[in-house]
């Protein structure tokens, strides 16, 4: 298991465990989620993601949450009018204020018994802010199992990137003003 005391701020409240904040959200898709080509419009998707993320990151730190990013939505089958689409989101890693809550989008058809099918995913960054607004020391996520230790280990590689792009871009930025390049 990850050595999480190395990565825990001292002003952090107690650990909670993955399990405490998982959520499930599930809705029927209707015609009135189409697009032109008559599928489920990714924003649709996309909608019910940040919603189901937005729970699980309130959850975890007992408050108000914002979305910081997202990133990583993948959309891997169509969904259809009249598929019962379950967003499955947990907290897969937290930082010292911030959250990544990974969701899986699966669907199935809503009057069959056959298996779901995985849809799509999404990574997504939630900040947890005061009543000002202002970042708040979140609790850090105890992964419980195998497959939430992997999540978790994973989500540091992509804050590791997501840093990592970040920086890279303002240095070139920051580089081409004192150039004079003001585009
Ligand atoms: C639920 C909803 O629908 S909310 C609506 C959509 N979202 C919003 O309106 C949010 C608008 N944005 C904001 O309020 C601010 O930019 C905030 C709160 C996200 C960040 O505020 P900042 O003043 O930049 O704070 P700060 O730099 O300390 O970042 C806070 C944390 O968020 C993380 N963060 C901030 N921006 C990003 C980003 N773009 N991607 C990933 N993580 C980010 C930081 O790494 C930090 O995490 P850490 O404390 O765990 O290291």
């Amino acid at each position: 298991m990850t050595d999480l005391a190395s990565s825990v701020p001292e002003s952090a409240p107690p650990g909670k465990p993955t399990s405490a904040s998982r959520t499930t959200l599930s809705h029927i898709m209707t015609h009135s989620d189409t697009n032109l080509l008559g599928t489920v419009h990714g924003g649709v998707i996309m909608k019910l993601v940040d919603d189901a993320a937005g729970a699980v990151a309130g959850r975890h730190s007992e408050g108000p949450a914002v979305t910081a990013s997202m990133d990583e939505m993948v959309f891997l089958e169509p969904v259809r009018v009249g598929d019962l689409v379950h967003v499955k989101a947990q907290v897969n890693w937290t930082g010292r204020t911030s959250m990544e809550v990974g969701v899986r989008v699966l669907a199935e058809r809503w009057n069959e018994s056959t298996p779901p099918t995985q849809v799509g995913t999404a990574y997504l960054v939630f900040a947890a802010v005061s009543a000002e607004g202002k970042p708040r020391p979140v609790p850090p996520v105890v992964p419980e199992t195998e497959r939430d230790e992997r999540r978790y280990q994973e989500a540091q590689i992509r804050r590791t990137h997501r840093l990592a792009r970040r920086r890279a871009i303002k240095e070139l930025r920051d580089r081409r003003a004192a150039e004079g390049l003001n585009d």
